[in-house]
């Protein structure tokens, strides 16, 4: 065993639980086998005071039931992270408190509001107890799967509030536990498919995104509003994010009073395991240019590719489609089966390039996904002012969440932002500025130095 030059102790591959249970089938890449790696560089961070993955406690000092515990050690967990560490004891103490949790992306906030969901129904009642919103369809089934995966040695029943999945004319939902998205859920309370009478626990993953007046914030409240009210047992109101942007504190803090707050400073928001690069285009042109000639390093584990519109995303993989690359894309305007058809093969490892929109740029979790390309900056949405796309400011929080699909808990992983005028350099320099840290410069027109750089920064 040696160590490299980041430290990280590197040996001969071997399968560890956690890697069986998460790795897709048939994935084939050096970054996946090296289970081994990723095994011990996990148990070094988490033993690492200052990393987000380090706890001082066990899951089983955490007051969870046996049941659950065996759902998460089946899972490969074998102890918490920071955010798990810090928000659970809290989460779960009584009378239930409010919870407003920040922790980096990739550390683990899934598991904290999924097992006090879990904790916190009664199996006995066929009655829906809690509900989680998250912002997209594919979000809310990734959730799904990890309530059903931790709690399979429970009785718990789910089901889903998503466009499509309940049969026309389905009368009444029983389920322990509703997960879906917003407009769905509105309907689905409103026709007293689902009856609320019963909620305990109201979860908003992605909160800041949920809760942004801009966004999805009318929804959210809406479906806040038909909730029953009884001052004696409030429901308890989880709010889960790895950004909080000034802009909605305020409202979060209404939003579920009377919180507990874990709060990251702005300097803690990144991750260190993700390298971040940028390539200087000639053009529009070049950037198509620029992707393909990466395609190889794209395969080398998964890619996701964002683009600012759905028709950039659709464009650029018919192209390469027809050019004879295998990608895929994926974006709102597709109907529901397609999307979920297309994020599955994802997720198996069917194809490794996938080329979408903001629409899975929060929340999912693909452990196999060592590289982000930004094709298009995330932008601010322009509000009717009919700025031009260079005269939009960067969206910080888009771009923190973006490069969090790749370097999941402390996996090594690198992100590439194309900028390709003036413009767009200008708003890289803000994003570099706001995050505070360093973005890379990789040239263009040497293939070989820049899949050196890449590499390195995998190992
Ligand atoms: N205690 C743990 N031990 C081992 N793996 C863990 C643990 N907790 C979470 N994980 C794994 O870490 C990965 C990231 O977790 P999760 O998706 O919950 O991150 P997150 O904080 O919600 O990220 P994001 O902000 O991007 O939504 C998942 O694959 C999950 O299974």
């Amino acid at each position: 065993m040696q160590k490299d030059a980041d430290g990280f102790i590197t040996g001969v591959p071997e399968a560890g639980p956690a890697e069986e249970a998460a790795s897709p089938k048939g994935a084939n890449s050096d970054l996946i086998n090296s289970t081994f790696e990723v095994t011990v560089t996990l148990a070094d961070q988490q033993g690492d005071p200052n990393s987000p993955l380090y706890s001082a406690k066990t899951f089983e000092e955490l007051g969870l039931h046996r049941d659950l515990l065996k759902g998460l050690f089946q899972m490969g967990f074998s102890k918490p992270s920071k955010i798990q560490e810090r928000a659970l004891p809290l989460l779960l103490s009584n009378p239930p408190t409010n919870m407003i949790g920040q922790s980096q992306s990739g550390t683990g906030k899934t598991a904290a509001f999924v097992l006090t969901m879990l904790s916190r129904v009664d199996f006995s009642k066929n009655q829906t107890q809690a509900l989680c919103l998250a912002p997209s369809r594919e979000l809310a089934r990734q959730i799904m799967s990890v309530i059903l995966v931790m709690g399979k040695f429970t009785a718990i029943q789910t089901e889903y509030a998503i466009k499509d999945h309940l049969p026309r004319g389905a009368t009444r939902v029983t389920a322990h536990i509703v997960v879906g998205t917003a407009g769905t859920m509105i309907e689905l309370i409103r026709k007293k498919v689902i009856d609320v009478s019963g909620i305990k626990v109201f979860v908003l993953d992605e909160a800041d995104n949920m809760l942004d007046q801009d966004g999805l914030g009318d929804q959210t409240l809406r479906v806040k509003n038909m909730l029953p009210r009884s001052p004696t047992n409030p429901i308890q109101i989880i709010l889960f994010s790895a950004t909080f942007p000034d802009h909605v504190r305020n409202f979060a803090s209404k939003f579920a009073p009377n919180a507990n707050k874990i709060e990251l400073r702005k300097e803690e928001l990144n991750v260190d395991n993700i390298k971040q690069f940028y390539m200087d285009c000639r053009d529009e042109e070049h950037k198509y240019d620029i992707l393909v000639s990466l395609y190889s390093l794209l395969t080398v584990g998964q890619s996701i590719i964002f683009c600012q519109h759905r028709h950039t995303a659709d464009r650029i993989s018919k192209r390469m489609t027809a050019e004879g690359h295998k990608v895929a894309s994926l974006h709102g305007a597709k109907d529901a089966g397609e999307r979920d058809a297309i994020i599955d093969g994802f997720r198996d490892g069917k194809d490794k390039v996938l080329i979408t929109t903001n629409v899975i740029a929060r929340g999912i979790d693909i452990l196999q996904v060592n590289m982000v390309v930004n094709y298009d900056l995330p932008l601010m949405a322009d509000r009717g002012s009919n700025k031009t796309q260079g005269d939009l400011s960067p969206d910080i929080e888009t771009y923190i969440h973006r490069i969090g699909r790749t370097g999941r808990f402390g996996r090594k992983g690198v992100s590439i932002n194309f900028v390709h005028d003036k413009k767009t350099w200008n708003q890289m320099e803000t994003i570099e500025k706001a995050i505070g840290k360093k973005i890379t410069r990789i040239e263009t027109n040497d293939l070989e130095v820049m899949e050196e750089n890449m590499k390195k920064a995998l190992k």
